[in-house]
């Protein structure tokens, strides 16, 4: 996991360079699918695959070049609308988990967005498939939460990598700030092999623990055992926070969406800006950046430098 601090700063010239720079859009493959719920299906040469709602903005499927599903997802999900979707990569926006009084995790997850006819500027790559997605505030969300936003994000698949890249502009005419994570379910073997390298020696609040500050002292988060078999690489941006969850047995069993040995396949591993909220003066804009990839199950785990992994 690379750790990076920055907040995620514009830089509108380097933007418009790259907006210049930028190729054609490959034409976006939109369907329903079996529950009615508008969704778009992204492909690449090499055979990998990821399917993103409109509901939510969520990607629900990411599958490498030999159609193994890389994301966890509930056998018992709701694919309803208004309802937030147990597995993929959830967006939690403008609060994380009920760290203020908003519904659980903000109201971005369970809300329709729409696709973004005119995205902010990303930097351009070759033989990728994107998306770009919009969500503005509602009439609705106005009611509880003040305050007018355009939340865009950016999906793209290229071969072993997919990258979210989520901007939120303020378009009020007064300040605001806002918590944002992207909870990425990972599918796993089996909680009791894996290991979270990267996040050794920081600080963090144990939930369980009334929030209480703790710092890291292992050189790995294990859950039981210490077998690698998959190993996912979260690079990071203007998301200083990571957040680790597993609802473990009891837990698995009290959520409805869930199945009770679910917490066995699944790692909730987020990107996130949650401790310090961004604040966002009027028309200012905010860009974070996740990329996830897999590497092979040989690599070695306990010298975890994603640069090494990725590149040699
Ligand atoms: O069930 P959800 O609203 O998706 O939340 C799932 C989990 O997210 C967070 O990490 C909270 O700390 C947990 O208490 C919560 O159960």
């Amino acid at each position: 996991m690379n750790l990076d601090g920055r907040r995620g700063k514009v830089n509108p010239f380097a933007d418009k360079l790259q907006a210049r720079l930028r190729k054609k859009p490959m034409p976006v493959n939109f369907v329903h699918d079996a529950d009615g719920l508008p969704k778009i299906i992204l492909t690449e040469p090499m055979g990998s695959s990821a399917e993103v709602l409109l509901h939510g903005g969520q990607v629900v499927s990411w599958k490498n070049e030999r159609s193994e599903e890389l994301l966890f997802m509930s056998n018992k999900a709701t694919w309803k609308p208004a309802k937030s979707i147990r597995g993929g990569i959830p967006v939690c926006f403008p609060q994380f988990g009920n760290f203020g009084s908003l519904e659980q995790h903000g109201f971005a997850r369970n809300r329709l967005w729409s696709l973004d006819t005119s995205p902010s500027p990303v930097p351009p790559a070759n033989n990728q498939s994107t998306v770009d997605l919009l969500l503005k505030s509602t009439e609705e969300d106005l009611k509880t939460w003040p305050h007018s936003f355009e939340l865009r994000l950016h999906v793209s698949l290229s071969a072993g990598k997919l990258t979210l890249i989520p901007h939120v502009r303020n378009t009020d005419n007064k300040s605001f700030s806002f918590m944002f994570a992207l909870r990425n379910y990972l599918s796993i073997s089996d909680i009791s092999e894996v290991r979270v390298e990267g996040l050794e020696t920081l600080d963090y609040f144990d939930n369980l623990m009334q929030r209480e500050r703790y710092t890291e002292q292992a050189d790995a988060i294990t859950f039981d055992g210490e077998v690698d078999r998959r190993t996912f690489v979260l690079r990071k941006g203007g998301l200083p926070d990571a957040g680790v969850w597993n609802p473990w047995d009891k837990k698995a069993k009290a959520i409805q969406d869930l199945g009770d040995s679910d917490y066995k396949t699944m790692l909730c591993v987020d990107s996130a800006a949650v401790e310090s909220p961004v604040l966002l003066k009027p028309s200012e804009e905010w860009r974070g950046y996740q990329e996830l990839t897999t590497v092979s199950s040989s690599y070695c785990s306990g010298q975890l430098d994603p640069w090494k992994v990725l590149y040699g």
